[in-house]
């Protein structure tokens, strides 16, 4: 890890939860674009059923931190992370190595070693699922959309589907406006709607986190605040990470936030004291609109 240049040490401050109550956990996290390294030793405790926020400029980092906590980033060529991803104290990335170390032993690539590693990646997907920027509804109908994760790991009855189907679509606050057309194309939906779809889509396979990539960015006001109640709502079930460049938004819905600057943790409070007291020079910066 590249040591944090010292204009930047002072102005380090993290304030973090009890260990005991934190659902995952990056410590010491590098990460690298082939050899371009976009995260310094960032450290991220998110709490048990409570908003996330990541902060920060663009470029900063936040994007790629999100998407190493469910190493999403393994299905692109030459993108690597260094360091401890803790989900329920098990290391996601120390697996990465057993599961390498069972494929090299059987010779390839094949899935008889995926499904005797300890945490296979889609397993892993399955407890920390991902919503995107845009809204990536499947070609298919609304229903399918949201059976179409809980099919690949369980087999259910078509009573026990549908029960799946109706509670995550009202978990995600969607129900009552698709509820009489849940076999036409999810892609026929209002962008709002959309996103809310691929919300109930991800939940219905009742992940313990749900990380969320900027899920407002191609939204109107109004299904903006609408998701937003949604995740509020949800945060009785879940536990949610957002990557957010609306300081507001961050403001109103999360319980913690972290700002990031140049791939690192600069600052990470509770959301009121950090936009009320933020103690960094650069934190307090970037929350009043002096740069970003
Ligand atoms: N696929 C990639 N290949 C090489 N470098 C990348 C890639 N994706 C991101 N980066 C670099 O990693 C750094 C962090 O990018 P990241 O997208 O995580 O930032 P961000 O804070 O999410 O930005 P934004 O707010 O603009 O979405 C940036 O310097 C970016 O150029």
């Amino acid at each position: 890890m590249t040591d944090l240049p010292s204009h930047l040490s002072e102005e380090v401050h993290l304030a973090f939860p009890s260990r005991d109550a934190l659902a995952i956990e990056a410590r010491k996290l590098d990460f690298f674009y082939g050899r371009t390294q976009a995260l310094y030793g960032v450290d991220l405790p998110v709490e048990r059923h409570k908003i996330t926020a990541l902060i920060g400029p663009s470029g900063c980092g936040k994007s790629t931190l999100l998407r190493a906590l469910n190493r999403i980033y393994d299905l692109y060529p030459r993108q690597h992370a260094v360091g401890r991803i803790l989900l329920d104290g098990h290391d996601v990335l120390a697996d990465r190595k057993s599961l390498q170390r069972l494929r090299d032993r059987d010779g390839g690539g094949d899935d008889t070693a995926m499904v005797r590693s300890p945490v296979d990646v889609a397993g892993l997907r399955a407890r920390v699922g991902m919503v995107f920027q845009k809204p990536t509804p499947f070609p298919m109908s609304i229903y399918d959309n949201v059976a179409f994760g809980v099919r690949l790991y369980q087999r259910k009855s078509r009573a026990e589907m549908d029960q799946i189907v109706e509670t995550a679509l009202r978990r995600a606050a969607l129900w009552d406006e698709v509820k009489d057309k849940l076999h036409s194309s999810g892609l026929g939906l209002s962008g709002g709607q959309q996103q809310r779809l691929c919300v109930a889509r991800g939940i219905a396979v009742e992940p313990d986190v749900l990380l969320l990539d900027e899920p407002a960015s191609a939204l109107d006001p109004v299904s903006t605040a609408k998701l937003e109640e949604t995740l509020i709502e949800l945060r009785q079930d879940f536990t949610i990470v957002i990557v957010t460049h609306n300081l507001q938004q961050a403001a109103r819905i999360s319980n913690y936030t972290g700002f990031m600057y140049l791939g690192r943790m600069m600052e990470f409070q509770p959301t009121e004291e950090l936009f009320a007291n933020p103690r960094g020079q650069r934190t307090r910066d970037y929350v009043t609109g002096r740069f970003g």
